[in-house]
C-alpha cells in the first residue's frame, strides 16, 4: 500500500495537487484531508477517475488521525496565503500553528512518514516540523522536506524563454530557501552564458517569481497551479526513490544540513533514496561572484527565519 495524505487538500494548491497524485500510478491510496467540509466533495469528485488511487476525503479534527494513519508521504500545503504587499513571514502568525498542530498529529500516527512541506513560511515551518518531531521522539533529519520546486520549475522557465531552449530540458539548481533574497539560483550551472544584465534580471525574477502571481492575483491569493505542478513533481521523485527503488533521483529541497556553517537548514540538491535524503550535496564549488553576493545576503535571513520557527515550538511547549 502506497497512501499519500494531503493535508489543506480543499485549497487553491491542494484541489489541483491531488488531481496531479490521483494521476501518480504509484499512490494506492489518497487521503485528502481539510479542516473545510468541502473536501469530502473533492475526494468524491477525484474518485470517479480510473486510476489506482483509492480517494477518500476526511474533515476536521476528528478525521485527521485516519486520514494519517499508514501514509507513507504526507503532503501539506494547509495555511493562508499572501495578500499583495506581505512578506511570506507575514504569514508566520496564522501557518506557524497550523504547521505545528498537522506535524503533532503526523509525528503520532505516521512517524516513519515522508514530509513535504508547502506551507509558507518554508523557511520557518520546515524547522518548526523538525522541533515537533524532536519532542516527540521520533525525529529523522532524512525524512522533512521543505518544497522549493517551484523556485526551480521558474527558473527552467525564465532561463528556457531567455534562451529560446526547450524548458523541460533546462536544469537550473536553486539553493538557499524559500523567500527573496534566500532564493539563490546558480545560474552558472545553468550550461548557459550570461550578459550582467541578464543575470541580474533573471535572478530578480526567480527570486520574486511568487510575488508576480500574487499581484497578478490582486488579493485572491498566491500561485495555486504551478505549485501544485511543482508539489506533484516532488512527490513524483520521492515514490520513484522510495517504492520504485530509482536510484539518481535528485531534487532541491529545504533540508536539515551541514553545506553552511551556522545554519541548520538549508536547500541544495539532495539524492532521494528509499529512506529519504540519502545525500545531500553542499553548494556547488564554482560559485561565481554573483551567486558568492547572494549567498552571503541570504545567510542572516535564513537564519533569523529558522531561528523564529524554533523558538516558537520551545514558547509554545514551555
Ligand atoms: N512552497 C511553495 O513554493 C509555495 C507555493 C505556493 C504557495 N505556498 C503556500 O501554500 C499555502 C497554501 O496556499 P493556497 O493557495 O493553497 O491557500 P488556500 O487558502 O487556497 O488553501 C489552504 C487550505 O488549507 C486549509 N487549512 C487551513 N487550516 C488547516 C488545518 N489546520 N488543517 C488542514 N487544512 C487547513 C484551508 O481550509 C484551505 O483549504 C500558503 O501558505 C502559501 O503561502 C507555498
Ligand atoms: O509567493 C508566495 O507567497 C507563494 C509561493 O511561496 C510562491 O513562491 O509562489
Amino acid at each position: 500500500m502506497v497512501k499519500v495524505a494531503v493535508l489543506g487538500a480543499a485549497g487553491g494548491i491542494g484541489q489541483p495537487l491531488s488531481l496531479l497524485l490521483k494521476g501518480n500510478t504509484a499512490v494506492t491510496e489518497l487521503a485528502l484531508y481539510d479542516v473545510a467540509p468541502i473536501v469530502v466533495g473533492v475526494a468524491a469528485d477525484l474518485s470517479h477517475i480510473n486510476t489506482p488511487a483509492k480517494v477518500t476525503g476526511y474533515k476536521g479534527d476528528d478525521e485527521l488521525e485516519r486520514a494519517l494513519t499508514g501514509a507513507h508521504i504526507v503532503v501539506i500545503p494547509a495555511g493562508i496565503p499572501r495578500k499583495p504587499g506581505m512578506t511570506r513571514d507575514d504569514l508566520f502568525k496564522i501557518n506557524a500553528g497550523i504547521v505545528k498542530t498537522l506535524a503533532t498529529a503526523a509525528a503520532k500516527y505516521c512517524p516513519k512518514a515522508f514530509l513535504a512541506i508547502i506551507s509558507n513560511p518554508v523557511n520557518s515551518t520546515v524547522p518548526i516540523a523538525a522541533e515537533v518531531f524532536k519532542a516527540a521522539g521520533v525525529h529523522d533529519p532524512k525524512r522533512i522536506f521543505g518544497v522549493t520546486t517551484l523556485d526551480i520549475t521558474r527558473a527552467n522557465t525564465f532561463v528556457g524563454e531567455l534562451k529560446k531552449t526547450d524548458p523541460t530540458a533546462t536544469s537550473v539548481p536553486v539553493i538557499g530557501g524559500h523567500s527573496g533574497v534566500t532564493i539563490i539560483p546558480i545560474l552558472s550551472a545553468s550550461g548557459h552564458t550570461f550578459t550582467d544584465a541578464e543575470r541580474e534580471a533573471l535572478t530578480q525574477r526567480i527570486q520574486y517569481g511568487g510575488d508576480e502571481v500574487v499581484k497578478a492575483k490582486d488579493g485572491a491569493g498566491s500561485a495555486t497551479l504551478s505549485m501544485a505542478y511543482a508539489g506533484a513533481r516532488f512527490v513524483a521523485s520521492l515514490l520513484d526513490a522510495s517504492v520504485g527503488k530509482k536510484t539518481g533521483v535528485k531534487e532541491c529541497t529545504y533540508v536539515q544540513s551541514t553545506a553552511v556553517e551556522g545554519l541548520e537548514y538549508f536547500s541544495t540538491v539532495v539524492e532521494l533514496g528509499p529512506d529519504g535524503a540519502s545525500k545531500i550535496h553542499p553548494i556547488p564549488a564554482n560559485l561565481d561572484a554573483h551567486e558568492q553576493k547572494l549567498l552571503q545576503a541570504a545567510i542572516p535571513e535564513l537564519k533569523a527565519n529558522i531561528q523564529k520557527g524554533v523558538d516558537f515550538v520551545k514558547a509554545v511547549s514551555s
